[in-house]
């Protein structure tokens, strides 16, 4: 698989689509399409402060959160490119309590990939100028085409998906995602609109001086979480690791990948299931983890063999450098 520096993101998706003889273009096609609705978002964020688009919307979403007008704007921008170019049977989003089928039932309507997002990770970050993110997942349909969609073709484990990735909106705008054969990262050319393949191949180094928590909720953390944290924390060997939390998943994860690092958001006696929903963040963040050498738990067990239950699941969420993650388990399988 080509993995030219500089190649566009245009010229990686044409080139890596001929690797696969049965391809029918359908998955370049939905890559496209989100790349598209980034660039639209990018310019929004980026204009934060000069425009309207800071502040509240005044409605709660399905998980009880005010949303933003960003998280609306983005929400609307992703699921608009996505109709538009008619690649997808159904999309489902943190932003919408159900589903949204797209012609589904239509016997002429042969798409089969459905797609799960997050259109602005990191929301209270939007008013104070710090990176934020949009996640998204896709999975081949199971029910069969030309059939209404149904939950059950977005309830399935994350180890199904065909693609992941995200866009991180920070000092530069950055689209990483994986088909299942490697992560690439592409930076956008605000001059000129283009995403270029600037960090091919990306891997978790296989351990970190990063962990990243929001220490704020200690005390309502489980022993073991506790315990790997004064683990982090002790003067010895190679620690104290550092602490690094931004708020925004997206961008503690990139950093992670980069530098090295474990990122944590664990149940507590406050969230028993912990915050991040699992179908729109964990999942796919967990299989950018493991095809960049990473690891990615919910304590016992690995998050891409999570069979969902609904749609906006919350699980406890481990991930970053393979070691990490493997010492913080055997603090959480004292306990468990
Ligand atoms: O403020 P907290 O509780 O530390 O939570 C921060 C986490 O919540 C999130 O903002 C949740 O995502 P959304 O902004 O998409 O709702 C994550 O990006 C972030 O890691
Ligand atoms: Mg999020
Ligand atoms: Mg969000």
């Amino acid at each position: 698989m080509s993995q030219k520096k500089n190649f566009t993101l245009g010229e990686f998706i044409i080139e890596n689509q001929s690797a696969f003889p049965y391809s029918t273009g359908e998955l370049s096609k939905l890559i496209n399409a989100i790349r598209l609705a980034a660039k639209v978002v990018n310019h929004e964020v980026n204009k934060a402060g000069l425009v309207d688009i800071i502040g509240e919307i005044g409605e709660t979403n399905i998980q009880g959160e005010e949303q933003k007008k960003l998280d609306v704007f983005a929400n609307e921008k992703f699921i608009q490119a996505l109709i538009n170019r008619e690649i997808v049977c159904g999309i489902a989003s943190e932003e919408a309590e159900d589903f949204i089928s797209i012609n589904s039932n239509d016997e002429r309507n042969q798409n089969k990939y459905i797609v799960l997002i997050d259109p602005l990770d990191g929301s209270s970050n939007i008013d104070v100028n710090v990176s934020v993110g949009t996640i998204f997942s896709v999975y081949r349909r199971i029910t069969p085409v030309g059939t209404p969609v149904t939950l059950k073709d977005f309830l399935q484990p994350g180890k199904n998906q065909v693609a992941a990735g995200y866009i991180v909106y920070g000092t530069s705008t950055m689209l990483v995602y994986t088909t299942g054969h490697g992560v690439n990262g592409f930076t956008l050319n605000p001059a000129i609109g283009t995403f270029y393949l600037s960090h091919p191949e990306m891997q978790f180094p296989e351990t970190g001086n990063i962990y990243t928590v929001n220490e704020g909720n200690y005390i309502h953390f489980h022993q073991g979480v506790k315990d790997y944290i004064k683990y982090c924390q002790k003067e010895e060997e190679d620690r104290p690791y550092t602490s690094r939390y931004i708020g925004s998943l997206v961008s503690d994860f990139h950093r992670n990948m980069i530098k090295g690092g474990i990122y944590m958001y664990p149940k507590s006696s406050i969230t028993e299931e912990g915050k991040l929903r699992l179908l729109y963040e964990c999942n796919p963040m967990a299989f950018i983890a493991e095809q960049a050498n990473g690891l990615a738990i919910s304590g016992g067990s690995r998050i891409l063999d999570v069979v969902p239950t609904e749609l906006h699941q919350r699980i406890p969420f481990f991930s970053g450098s393979r070691k990490m993650v493997e010492k913080l388990k055997e603090f959480l399988d004292r306990y468990e």
